[in-house]
């Protein structure tokens, strides 16, 4: 009996588009000696809640899932229903998962301890971004970031284990419900896609070592209140209106992000005289998508200083954000200090 020896093209790769996100996360645990298996457990624990969020998603116009909860969360603004189920499928996904010691939401005020004290670990999470889209079947998404605790296990959990910079997170991502659902994230070592397949239920890898064009033409801005930016910024977009770039705004920050990671470009969520700090949180928005952002070679800044380097100081702290190409960037903080430095001189 003969047998035949199978060689895939490409077998020096341990993993190829196509691989299974368990089969991706096992390999990529093995790579590391020492590693446990307790952040592995968090990621699948994250997928298997965002394969239900996104069979919810994907059925909100029939099942009574859209619209309104009728209750506001601590940043003032109306929850929806879908925030609410997101927010709870993650919640129970990552209890159950029995790797995670606290959690901070946007849907909750407080950190959200779980009584487990061998957790650890701890997740900040925007369990539905993009909710003013949710009733209007534009794309959503959830962000996630996950941090060591830094106090012993077994303590109680300290302001310490929470309020961590960016540049702590051990991994950090986002789920995109779109035209097609993908996980992207990222444990420091480049980032990586996978795409959901429903009929399967299986999320596989399609975008491997995902890297962000140097520069690019497309601006994501919401220029609805233009008037209240600052100078420098106002420069900035004349000048990418000279260029003849593309704007493009879906109004959520994950499918945004995700085009201009993709295709070259720039997102600014600014400060504006009504909004010194902007609109998005630090914790569980700016701070997971730019670890994805430098890891993919593409830059994110307040648009002074590393979005990583800021040291949290409120749970639903604020941040503006400058992210994407790294030439774009650059150039928008540079239009930021010129304007500054000259008001500063008058
Ligand atoms: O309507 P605006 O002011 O442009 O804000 C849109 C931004 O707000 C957000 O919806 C905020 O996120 P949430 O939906 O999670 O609150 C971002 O996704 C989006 O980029
Ligand atoms: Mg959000
Ligand atoms: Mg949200």
């Amino acid at each position: 009996m003969k047998i035949k020896l199978y060689t895939p093209s490409d077998s020096s790769i341990a993993y190829s588009v196509g691989t299974t996100l368990d089969r991706f996360i096992k390999i990529k645990q093995d790579e590391f000696p020492f590693a446990s298996g307790e952040l592995s457990q968090i990621l699948r624990d994250i997928a298997l809640a965002a394969k239900i969020v996104n069979r919810e998603t994907n059925r909100a116009g029939l099942a009574n899932i859209g619209g309104a909860f009728g209750q506001t969360n601590v940043q003032g603004e109306e929850q929806q229903k879908l925030d609410v189920i997101a927010n709870i499928r993650f919640m129970r996904a990552l209890t159950k998962g029995g790797e995670v010691c606290a959690v901070v939401s946007e849907e909750d005020d407080e950190v959200i301890d779980l009584q487990n004290s061998s957790g650890k670990y701890v997740v900040a999470i925007d369990p539905l971004d993009g909710s003013s889209n949710i009733d209007v079947n534009i794309s959503i998404g959830t962000i996630f970031s996950i941090y060591r605790r830094v106090t012993p296990l077994g303590r109680r959990i300290l302001p310490q284990d929470i309020m961590q910079p960016g540049n702590q997170q051990v991994a950090a991502g986002y789920v995109l419900y779109g035209s097609s659902t993908m996980l992207v994230y990222t444990t420091g070592y480049g980032v990586n896609g996978f795409t959901y397949e429903p009929s399967l239920g299986e999320f596989f890898l399609s975008h491997p070592n995902m890297c962000a064009p140097k520069d690019g033409n497309i601006y994501s801005i919401n220029e609805g209140t233009a008037n209240l930016f600052e100078t420098g910024l106002q420069k900035y977009i004349e000048k990418c209106k000279e260029r003849q770039f593309s704007a493009r705004y879906i109004g959520s920050l994950v499918a945004d992000f995700h085009r201009n990671l993709l295709k070259g470009g720039i997102y600014i969520y600014p400060a504006t005289s009504k909004s010194p700090k902007g609109k998005l949180r630090l914790l569980y928005e700016a701070n997971a998508l730019a670890f994805i952002a430098e890891q993919a070679g593409g830059m994110a800044t307040d648009g002074f200083g590393r979005i990583l380097d800021i040291e949290p100081t409120s749970l639903h702290q604020r941040t503006p954000l400058y992210i994407g190409s790294e030439k774009m960037v650059e150039e928008a903080e540079g239009f930021l200090k010129i304007k500054n430095e000259r008001s500063i001189s008058l």
